[in-house]
């Protein structure tokens, strides 16, 4: 059995009918505006396929009247889809990137206009520049944990933080991607961290635990994500060391999270204020990780902002 570094992209527990649908909290602003009855597919030219997700596919496309450019997300109708239009009315903030405007067809597919963020995810950016200095990290994570400030406020989780759900453009404004067909609108009387949609590898260990799960802040679990993906684009590879099973890979995985200890910067070239920041967010028991609000008070990122 060969010990790897193995980035596990794109898993889902398949456990979707299993899990019930949170209730709904009314909403409070409408971010998006509906197109009124008018086909946005119709009104822009396809320039390019950005990349396919479970839910759809997004294209770069130009306005045919304004030329100006956006990313269009066609979801096709699905369980999913309901609740990631309900999650998109409900925000708007400069961290999460913005959605102008939502088109729902009679069968069920979705097109959502979006800002178009042109240098791409942040899995591909540090890709193509390497490895990424403290305080670059320390920036894009300031941005980050602002998004995720946001998104609590209006009672939203994420559920699947991870370096390709992050969004750059020129200007190196990080936002989180509207990826929410696994986001959870928090209502009361639901057990959100019992819900295996998300990617296994950014999940946190209580959300693997479905009898423990409902006594802790559920906010946690995006804090923990927060954390593995800070560390992957720092070090360059997904933080978990995995003992190869080809027969029940994510066992391995869970088994990594849950049972052993978590990951720590341990190269002499970090920083103890580094270090410590990912100490705090990768706490193994939710009490004691730091929340989004309290991680942008970290040294680590606060000395950065004091103004
Ligand atoms: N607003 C945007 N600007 C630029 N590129 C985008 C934008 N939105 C999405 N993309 C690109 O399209 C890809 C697919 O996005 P999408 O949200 O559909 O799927 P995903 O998050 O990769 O997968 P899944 O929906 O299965 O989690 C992204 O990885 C990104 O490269």
């Amino acid at each position: 059995m060969t010990t790897v570094r193995k980035r596990c992209l794109n898993l889902r527990l398949d456990l979707l009918t299993a899990t019930k649908r949170p209730r709904l909290c009314p909403i409070s602003d409408v971010a998006a505006t509906y197109s009124q009855g008018i086909d946005l597919l119709s009104q822009h030219e396809i320039l390019k396929v950005l990349g396919r997700g479970d839910g759809g596919t997004v294209n770069k496309v130009r306005n045919k009247q304004t030329l100006a450019v956006y990313a269009l997300k066609i979801i096709r109708g699905d369980i999913k889809s309901s609740q990631e239009l309900d999650i998109l009315r409900r925000i708007s903030s400069p961290r999460i990137v913005h959605c102008h405007q939502i088109f729902e067809k009679p069968s069920g597919e979705a097109q959502i206009l979006m800002e178009y963020m042109d240098i791409g995810t942040l899995d591909t950016y540090r890709k193509s520049h390497g490895h990424l200095c403290e305080e670059v990290i320390a920036d894009i994570s300031r941005q980050v944990l602002k998004g995720l400030v946001y998104m609590r406020s209006k009672n939203i989780l994420h559920h699947d933080i991870k370096p390709s759900n992050l969004l750059i453009n020129e200007k190196m404004e990080v936002k989180i991607i509207a990826d929410f067909g696994i986001s959870k609108i928090v209502g009361s009387g639901t057990n959100h961290c019992n819900s295996f949609f998300g990617t296994y590898a950014s999940m946190s260990p209580e959300r693997f635990d479905t009898v423990k799960n409902s006594e802790y802040d559920v906010y946690a679990a995006d804090a923990w994500s927060f954390g593995v993906t800070t560390m992957e684009v720092y070090v360059g590879y997904y933080p978990f060391l995995l003992q190869e099973e080809k027969t029940a890979y994510w066992l391995a995985l869970m088994s990594a999270i849950c049972g052993g200890e978590p990951p720590c910067l341990t190269n002499s070239s970090s920083t103890s204020q580094f270090k410590d920041f990912i100490n705090c967010c990768l706490q193994k028991y939710p009490r004691m990780r730091w929340t989004a609000s309290q991680l942008l008070l970290h040294p680590f990122v606060a000395e950065q902002d004091s103004v």
